[in-house]
């Protein structure tokens, strides 16, 4: 028997995965270029539904559940699998951050958080109110709201979360990145320049934005804190993908999001296709400008 492998130079090499933003030790690799996430029933539902919709193609594949170590999991393709030493961007999309079932239960049973009252300060210390400063802690949707209006989540309907550059940099500190200006400076600095990156992620959101504006499963979800994960490399090779699918829930039929319109309590908007705009506006700028 002859044992026969391939040329060194047709055996691709995997880029190490990585994390850029998000709940520490909530991930897992395995050998076959997919990701291991904390199962999460909801995030389950949507992946479910999402692999027989037109969104299919802007979404990670997904294999189910599986176990290890006594720990559920979702099972999806980890999408930097393609890439060479990739340069990658979480961006949070929509209005608002925390749904509107935690704004009732906040109501109804305040938990105010010391962990969260600890990360305001931090970021400005003059930002809780009186009451808080005497609890030294915040309700989370308080919270939330102050990180929406910090950023550019309230005034242009997404903000970035993280950048990790191909040389190993990662900066996640976007916190006070709010106006049109600042968000640009990111993403020159993201693509480094490059405009063809940059034209490249401008038609793959328009071409995403087309399928939204169709997809069934987008009509009937209420999409909060969902990120849109952009990945280029050396190559050329750019994609973006939807990710993130723990706050995201079914409204009750025949109940529909336009996903454009302001977001009043009880309606559910979630600006989603509002910061879409937004940003496709922002890249299309930049392009005129080059
Ligand atoms: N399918 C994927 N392929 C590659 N990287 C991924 C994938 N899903 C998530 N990631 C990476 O993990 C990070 C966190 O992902 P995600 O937002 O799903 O986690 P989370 O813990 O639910 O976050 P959050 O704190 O916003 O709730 C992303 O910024 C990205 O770097
Ligand atoms: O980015 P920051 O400022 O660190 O704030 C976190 C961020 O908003 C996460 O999206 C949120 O998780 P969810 O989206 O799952 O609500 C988390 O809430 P948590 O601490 O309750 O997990 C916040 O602490």
């Amino acid at each position: 028997m002859v044992n026969w492998s391939p040329p060194p130079e047709t055996v691709k090499k995997r880029s190490p995965w990585v994390q850029v933003v998000g709940h520490a030790g909530n991930f897992q690799t395995d050998s076959d270029g997919r990701l291991l996430k904390k199962y999460c029933e909801s995030e389950q539902q949507c992946f479910l539904q999402l692999m027989s919709d037109s969104l299919r193609p802007f979404v990670p594949g997904y294999y189910g559940v599986t176990q290890r170590d006594e720990q559920d999991y979702n099972l999806m393709d980890d999408l930097l699998a393609d890439f060479d030493s990739p340069c990658i961007m979480d961006c949070k999309m929509g209005s608002r951050t925390y749904l509107e079932e935690e704004l009732k239960k906040a109501r109804e049973c305040p938990q105010p958080r010391k962990d969260m009252y600890e990360k305001m300060i931090a970021v400005d210390p003059e930002a809780p109110t009186e009451e808080e400063r005497l609890q030294q802690a915040v309700l989370k949707t308080r919270y939330m709201q102050w990180r929406e209006t910090l950023s550019s989540t309230a005034t242009l309907g997404f903000r970035i979360e993280g950048i990790k550059k191909s040389d190993g940099t990662c900066n996640t500190n976007f916190k006070r990145t709010k106006c049109k200006d600042e968000v640009v400076q990111a993403l020159e600095d993201f693509v480094d320049n490059n405009m063809l990156i940059l034209r490249s992620y401008q038609q793959r959101l328009q071409e995403l934005r087309d399928i939204l504006e169709k997809s069934d499963f987008f009509k009937a979800h209420e999409v909060v804190g969902s990120s849109l994960l952009f990945v280029h490399d050396v190559t050329g090779k750019a994609g973006i993908w939807m990710i993130d699918f723990g706050k995201t829930v079914p409204m009750t039929p025949p109940l529909t999001l336009d996903h454009r319109s302001p977001w009043l309590e009880g309606n559910r908007e979630d600006g989603y296709l509002w910061g879409l705009d937004n940003f496709i506006d922002i890249l299309t700028t930049m392009l005129q400008e080059k």
